[in-house]
């Protein structure tokens, strides 16, 4: 039996090469699309990770056959035995992820009614679901709230609408493509996301037979059909995995090649990366590699810099915590404002731990005034650096909080237990194993 502790002998470089597959955020949400196909469908590059598990048990609970396929990460999905799943059975995967929300759409359509058991996902923020339950009750669904989850019906079906979200949420945007696909008529959803993965979302659908028009200015329109077949897609790459890598290579002055990294997702990434003075080098994808991007710390130092995370094409939030880790290392007073989620700072108390000099505020450092400026959440952070980082014992909190938990160890001087890695799994497929190639002196404790 492994232990949920990590010891870290920190303070040496990362240097090697890992690859990156199909991202956490595209994946997930192509297997729930996958129900929507009368004929099976083919999903290939898919990262052995916790969410991954997850939703795979959710689509068998529903009759989905799930078998690998014969390409190494490819998985097959077979829909043509769709049928109700027992609520304790779905209610074994309660507060394990987010996605078993965005099986609504596919489930009224496939079958009338969706069972929904209460939710995970990283606790970073109060994370509602109103704006999703909001569009599905304008498509035409009934939405009951009972101790145990979500029952929904659509006693007439689910129609096209015209929606505007109060926020551009990802999930709520890949929640009305999911359920207006098959909808009677057209949907307009304005002040949509337009992240890379609800593009390559579009894609899928776009594959099975959905008519989907991406307009300027977040809007997106769909005009429902009445039947879906199967796709085959290979997945865009984890471009936050790729800049997990990337922080983790300047953080501890290192040299790491990201093989499927991908340019075109990381573009505000890479701008920042620069700005402070970290290099990197593209390999554009050719007849014989899929390309990659070598990301290294170049010598000299780190410079401070101000950033905002949001929604895209902004800097991601999800690269925020593992590049705070890199900021501790750049000279001057580095800001973030994080825009995204209401408490996703509280993390940077276990870096101070670790010498860190980090300071959190309620008002809004950023150059643009967010939603959370008068509300009392601490959102702000100030980064004095460059510090000497110490080895300490740690309690990771969240995904990318251990993440960035886990490079600050090694980072630091000595040897540091990191506890609750096994949370890190849920969006990093085999990191044990790329620490392992990347020179990293790890044990389980
Ligand atoms: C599985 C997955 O893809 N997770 C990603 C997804 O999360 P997720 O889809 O949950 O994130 P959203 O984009 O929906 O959330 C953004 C903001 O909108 C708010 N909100 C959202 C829905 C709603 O009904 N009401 C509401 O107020 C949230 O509280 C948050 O403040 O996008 C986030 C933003 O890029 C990423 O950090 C997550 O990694
Ligand atoms: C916040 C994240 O994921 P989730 O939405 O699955 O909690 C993340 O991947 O950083």
């Amino acid at each position: 039996m492994t232990t949920d502790v990590l010891v870290v002998h920190g303070g040496a470089p990362l240097h090697g090469e890992i690859r990156v597959r199909g991202a956490k955020n595209l994946v997930s949400k192509a297997m729930v699309a996958a129900l929507l196909g009368d004929g099976p469908s083919h999903l290939y590059d898919v990262p052995l990770i916790r969410d991954v598990e997850i939703v795979r048990g959710l689509l068998e609970l529903h009759g989905v056959k799930v078998t690998d396929g014969a390409e190494h990460g490819e998985l097959v999905f077979d829909t043509s035995n769709v049928e109700r799943a027992n609520v304790d059975e779905i209610n074994v995967h309660a507060g394990s992820s987010r996605i078993p929300i965005l099986f609504c759409g596919p489930l009224l359509h496939k079958l009338g009614h969706a069972f929904i058991p209460d939710l995970g996902g990283c606790n970073i923020g109060g994370r509602p679901i109103d704006f999703h339950l909001q569009a599905l009750r304008e498509m035409g669904a009934v939405v009951d709230k009972t101790p145990s989850g979500l029952d929904i019906t659509a006693p007439n079906g689910l129609h096209g609408t015209k929606f505007e979200l109060p926020y551009p949420s990802v999930g709520a945007t890949e929640q009305v493509l999911l359920a207006a696909v098959r909808a009677h008529g057209v949907t307009e959803l304005r002040n949509a996301a337009v992240e890379p993965e609800i593009m390559d979302l579009i894609a899928v659908l776009q594959k099975m037979g959905a008519i989907i028009k991406v307009h300027t200015d977040r809007v997106i329109e769909i005009e429902g059909v009445s039947r879906l077949r199967g796709y085959k897609h290979r997945p865009i790459p984890d471009r936050i995995e790729a800049a997990s890598w990337a922080a983790a290579a300047l953080a501890t002055q290192g040299d790491v090649y990201v093989r499927g990294a991908r340019q075109a997702d990381m573009m505000t990434f890479l701008n920042t990366y620069t700005k402070i003075g970290g290099a990197f080098e593209i390999e554009d994808p050719g007849p014989n590699s899929i390309g990659g991007i070598r990301f290294w710390h170049p010598g000299g130092e780190l410079r401070a810099t101000a950033l905002e995370t949001d929604v895209h094409p902004g800097f991601m939030t999800d690269w925020q915590q593992p590049m705070v880790v890199a900021l501790t290392q750049a000279r001057g007073l580095s800001i973030v404002h994080e825009t995204v989620y209401e408490s996703r700072l509280g993390y940077t108390e276990a870096l101070n731990q670790m010498g860190a000099t980090i300071q959190v505020y309620r008002d809004c450092l950023g150059g643009t005034p967010c939603r959370f400026g008068r509300r009392n959440f601490m959102h702000s952070a100030v980064i004095a650096g460059p510090s000497k980082l110490m080895a300490a014992d740690v309690v990771i909190p969240d995904l990318r909080a251990g993440f960035s938990h886990l490079i600050a160890a090694l980072a630091a001087e000595g040897t540091s237990r990191v506890y609750g890695v096994e949370l890190i799994k849920r969006g990093y497929e085999d990191f044990e194993a790329k620490l392992a190639a990347l020179g990293a002196s790890v044990e389980r404790g």
